[in-house]
C-alpha cells in the first residue's frame, strides 16, 4: 500500500525497489495480442483461437459506451484522491476476498512494496460509497452500478460462448445464472501514481486471475503479459477496446487448453494510471474439475488438474503466488 506522501516523493524509497525486475521484450518483432470485433461474423472462432494461443485479447464492438467508461475513470480518480484516513475507513477485513481498500489477496504477502493502491468492490458499491462520501455518494454508486451491469452482461456472453465450445451444459453450470450469488464477481479498482523510478518499481505484481474471465479497462500503457518463448510484453491500449483475459478456472475447465495468462502492471513516470478489472468467477465453494462436460470427458483426455474450489485456489495463490496451480496438477 502506498503511503499518503508518495505522490510527492522524488526518489524511490528502498522498500519499493524490486531488484532486476523490469525485463521487457524489446525486439522489433514484438508480437501483439489479437484484436477482435465482437460484431465480426467469425467472432466466436477468433475468440476461441485467442483463448488457446494467448489467453488474452482486445475486444472492440462490445457496445459499452465510451462516456460510461470515462465516468468510471473519473470516479476512480476521485476515490484514490481522497485523504488516506478516509480511504482507510473502508480497509479490507483480511487478506481474503473482501471488499474495500488495500492490497488484494494475491498481493498481500509479497516481499517488497508495490507502487500501487487497490480497492475491491464485491456486490453493491453502496456501503463503501456511503463511508467514503457520506453526503454525496450517489455519483460513485450510480456510475459503478451502471458499469458493473454492462460488464457483467458482456463477460457472461463470452463465458457462454466458451461453455458452448466446451460442450458444457446449462445444468452442469447452473450456479452461473444464480442471481443470489454476489461473491462470484469483483470490480477491482487499481491506482498507479506517477513513479520517480519506474524501471525499479512494480505496480500490481505478476499474477493470474482465479477467474473464469476478466474484463480489464485502462487507457494508459502498463499492462504486461508473459508469453512463453518470448518473455514479458507490453499490451498497447487501443481506444474504446476492453481487454479480456482468461483466468485459472477456464484453464482448469478446459484441461489446460485455454491459457490463464500471467500478467502484471508496470508503472510510469508521467501519468497516474488507473485500471479497472471486472473479475467473474464461479461461486467460492463450487468444485471445478477439468473436462466437466461429458463430451470432453469421453474424448479420452486425462485430467491435468485435481478438482479444486475457488476458495482453495485463492488460498494457494496467496501463499505460492504464480506457482499456485502447480499444486493442483495431477
Ligand atoms: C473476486 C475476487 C477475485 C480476486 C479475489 C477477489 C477480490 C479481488 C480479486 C483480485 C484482484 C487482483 C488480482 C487477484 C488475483 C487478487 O489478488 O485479487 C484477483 C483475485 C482472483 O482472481 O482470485
Ligand atoms: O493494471 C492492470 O492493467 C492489471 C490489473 C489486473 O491485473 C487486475 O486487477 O487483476
Ligand atoms: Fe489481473
Amino acid at each position: 500500500m502506498l503511503s499518503p506522501s508518495t505522490g510527492s516523493v522524488k526518489t524511490l524509497p528502498d522498500s519499493y525497489v524490486w531488484p532486476e525486475y523490469y525485463e521487457v521484450y524489446s525486439g522489433s518483432d514484438q508480437p501483439s495480442i489479437p484484436v477482435i470485433d465482437l460484431m465480426d461474423p467469425n467472432a466466436t472462432e477468433l475468440i476461441i483461437q485467442a483463448c488457446e494461443t494467448w489467453g488474452i485479447f482486445q475486444l472492440i464492438g462490445h457496445g459499452i459506451p465510451r462516456k460510461l467508461v470515462e465516468d468510471v475513470e473519473s470516479e476512480v480518480h476521485s476515490l484514490f484522491a481522497l485523504p488516506a484516513d478516509q480511504k482507510l475507513k473502508t480497509l479490507r477485513t483480511s487478506g481474503g476476498a473482501s471488499s474495500g481498500y488495500g492490497n488484494p489477496p494475491s498481493q498481500a504477502l509479497l516481499p517488497r512494496k508495490l507502487w500501487y493502491e487497490g480497492f475491491t468492490i464485491m456486490g453493491s458499491p453502496v456501503d463503501q460509497a456511503r463511508v467514503l462520501w457520506p453526503h454525496d455518494y450517489q455519483g460513485f454508486r450510480n456510475t459503478m452500478n451502471g458499469y458493473q451491469k454492462q460488464v457483467k452482461a458482456l463477460v457472461e456472453q463470452l463465458i457462454r460462448i466458451i461453455f458452448k465450445f466446451l460442450s458444457i451444459s446449462k445444468e452442469e453450470v447452473n450456479w452461473f445464472d444464480d442471481p443470489s450469488n454476489t461473491c462470484n464477481a469483483a470490480l477491482q479498482l487499481n491506482s498507479h501514481p506517477p513513479c520517480p523510478d519506474p524501471t525499479r518499481a512494480v505496480g500490481l505484481a505478476p499474477h493470474t486471475d482465479s477467474s473464469l474471465f476478466t474484463i480489464l479497462h485502462s487507457w494508459i500503457e502498463g499492462l504486461q503479459i508473459f508469453k512463453d518463448g518470448v518473455g514479458w510484453i507490453t499490451v498497447q491500449p487501443i481506444p474504446d477496446a476492453l481487454t479480456m483475459n482468461l483466468g485459472d478456472f477456464l484453464h482448469i475447465l478446459s484441461n489446460g487448453r485455454f491459457v490463464s495468462v500471467l500478467h502484471r502492471a508496470a508503472v510510469n513516470q508521467k501519468y497516474h494510471r488507473i485500471s479497472v478489472a471486472y473479475i467473474r468467477s464461479p461461486p467460492t465453494n463450487f468444485i471445478v474439475s477439468p473436462l466437466l462436460s461429458k463430451t470432453f470427458a469421453d474424448s479420452g483426455q486425462v485430467p491435468k488438474y485435481h478438482p479444486v474450489t475457488l476458495k482453495e485456489c485463492r488460498g494457494l495463490k496467496a501463499k505460492h503466488f504464480q506457482a499456485a496451480l502447480s499444486f493442483v496438477k495431477t
